[in-house]
């Protein structure tokens, strides 16, 4: 099978020497729930950023749907970008306006300017919207203000306006990570459900392992910006779970040519100890 999306020797440097991915190279499937663990300052958020290029990537490439998305710009980008959903933490809605409206934001990049502004939006992307708001629990709320919903109830919002947008591949940047446990798994019974029905490639980045193992198809652990783990749920084992999570948080930083050095943030900060460096990292 052709990969919808594919990854290779992603590099991610912030700022001077902040290393925040380390040479990733990934090829991601259609139809597969992929979730990404690892701790806090992993990388994580960073190469779902890389993938829509809401941070752009140091070196390396990523390919999605047979465009190097890391070469383009303006409206080639644009276009590319609207086939990518994206569902944030804190939800990014707009608070003062509808939950209708929010959700035909989701087509946006599909509707000319004007007709944006004066709200006429297709009938049958109106249509869809309602069909999604009450596929997730909302039809009381489709023209409530979105500030005034739930936090839960925001994030469904959220998932309802990335499907709209009819992507093909949707990144959810840690979705339940504000929420409280029952709102988590609905959010995550939902946003699972909703993409294997559509048949949608996601790529979630959790904290919760046992969501990870209860939805995904496919786990890959993330460690100081390098992939530790990639395999299905029934492989991530106790054992490697404790090895992506043990240890103390560190920050892997550039030193002169070629040298990287891991600076354990826990230790006063100033412990550092000089890895290995391999052929291929920089
Ligand atoms: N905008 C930024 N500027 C500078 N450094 C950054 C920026 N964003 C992230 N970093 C650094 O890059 C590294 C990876 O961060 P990232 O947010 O991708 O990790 P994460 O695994 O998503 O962490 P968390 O689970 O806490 O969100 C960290 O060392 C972080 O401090």
């Amino acid at each position: 099978m052709n990969s919808l999306l594919s990854i290779k020797n992603l590099v991610k440097v912030y700022g001077k020497d902040t290393r925040a991915l380390n040479g990733i190279s990934l090829d991601f499937y259609p139809g597969e729930f992929i979730v990404i663990i690892g701790p806090s300052g992993a990388g994580k958020s960073t190469l779902i950023r890389n993938i829509n290029r809401l941070v752009d990537p140091t070196k390396g490439e990523v390919i999605f749907d047979g465009q190097h998305l890391e070469k383009l710009s303006g409206r080639k980008l644009r276009k590319e970008r609207s086939k990518i959903g994206m569902i944030f933490q804190h939800y990014n809605l707009v608070g003062r306006t509808n939950v209708i409206k929010n959700v035909l934001h989701g087509q946006l990049s599909n509707v000319p300017l004007y007709k944006s502004l004066f709200g006429l939006y297709r009938h049958e992307d109106k249509q869809e919207a309602i069909t999604l708001l009450k596929k997730v629990g909302l039809e009381d709320q489709i023209y409530k203000r979105a500030d005034t919903l739930s936090g839960g109830q925001m994030q469904r919002v959220g998932i309802c306006r990335a499907i709209l947008q009819r992507p093909q591949l949707l990144l959810a940047d840690e979705p339940i990570a504000s929420l409280d446990p029952l709102s988590a798994n609905i959010v995550m019974q939902q946003l699972h459900t909703i993409s294997q029905e559509k048949k949608l490639t996601c790529i979630v980045n959790l904290h919760q392992v046992d969501y990870a193992k209860k939805y995904a198809t496919r786990i890959i652990g993330i460690k100081k910006g390098t992939v530790v783990f990639d395999g299905s749920p029934s492989q991530l084992t106790d054992e490697i779970t404790q090895d992506i999570y043990e240890g103390k948080e560190s920050q892997l930083t550039l030193k002169g040519e070629g040298e990287v050095v891991e600076k354990e943030l826990d230790m006063g900060g100033e412990q550092s100890k000089r890895l290995a460096v391999g052929q291929n990292n920089e």
